[in-house]
């Protein structure tokens, strides 16, 4: 998706991906990804996501990754917080205590910024890419995490073909994707019933939800 496409989206505010409320996955799952561990955790494509809040008051520290500046700003003004602004290239970053919101392009992340993180959570990042950008999405991904890292990952498959994000992405393309650099668990399928808000507001058939933990060898 060309950044234009998600400054746009920022700009009027046509953003139904925005839960405002901890996702229901992550809430039920990172337990049994995370354990007890304080371990820091990177967002990909992270938006506004109460998650990262949900994430924080767990004691992880966070680094999150977002193009928009208006999504960063949100992010911490809608909890009533401040955070201190370090303008710089290629990420303008966002700090509060532990949690770091860093505006940029992901694409633009190397190893060294994420030395330290042990876990990922990517909920709504692989799927708002289109096809063409996804195995680009993964392999820089795994360029930039250490060894060892658990990631939670939540995808979606509508029944009807969808040609803006959020993406249809299988089960199968997780294996495909993944699977070379990842040991993988699939360890939800929820089924997504016609009536469900989203599917109807955008008129699709249902389908299902998938939540994967991945290991990277
Ligand atoms: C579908 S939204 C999901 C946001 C968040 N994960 C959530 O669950 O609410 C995708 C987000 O990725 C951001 N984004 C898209 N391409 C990006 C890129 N190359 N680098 C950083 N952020 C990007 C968009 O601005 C948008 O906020």
């Amino acid at each position: 998706m060309e950044h234009e496409f998600w400054h746009e989206r920022w700009a009027k505010t046509e953003i139904g991906f925005h839960e405002g409320t901890v996702n229901q996955f992550l809430h039920d799952h990172w337990p049994t990804l995370a354990g007890n561990s304080t371990d820091a955790v990177f967002v990909p494509l992270c938006g506004k996501a109460h998650d990262m809040w949900w994430l924080s008051d767990r004691g992880h520290p966070i680094i999150g990754v977002e193009l928009s500046e208006i999504a960063c700003k949100d992010f911490f003004e809608e909890a009533g917080e401040k955070a201190k602004v370090h303008p710089g290239e290629p990420f303008t970053k966002f700090a509060h205590d532990d949690l770091e919101l860093w505006c940029g392009d992901f694409f633009q992340l190397v190893p060294d910024d994420l030395k330290h993180v042990r876990l990922v959570y990517d909920r709504a990042a692989l799927i708002a890419l289109p096809p063409t950008m996804r195995k680009q999405y993964v392999d820089h991904l795994t360029a930039v995490i250490p060894d060892g890292t658990k990631i939670l990952l939540v995808t979606l498959d509508y029944k009807t073909r969808i040609t803006a994000p959020p993406f249809n992405v299988s089960d199968e393309e997780v294996m495909e994707l993944y699977g070379e650099d990842y040991d993988i668990e699939h360890i939800v399928t929820n089924t997504i019933e016609n009536d469900h808000l989203f599917a109807k507001r955008r008129g699709l058939i249902g389908g299902t939800e998938s939540v994967f933990r991945l290991v990277k060898r």
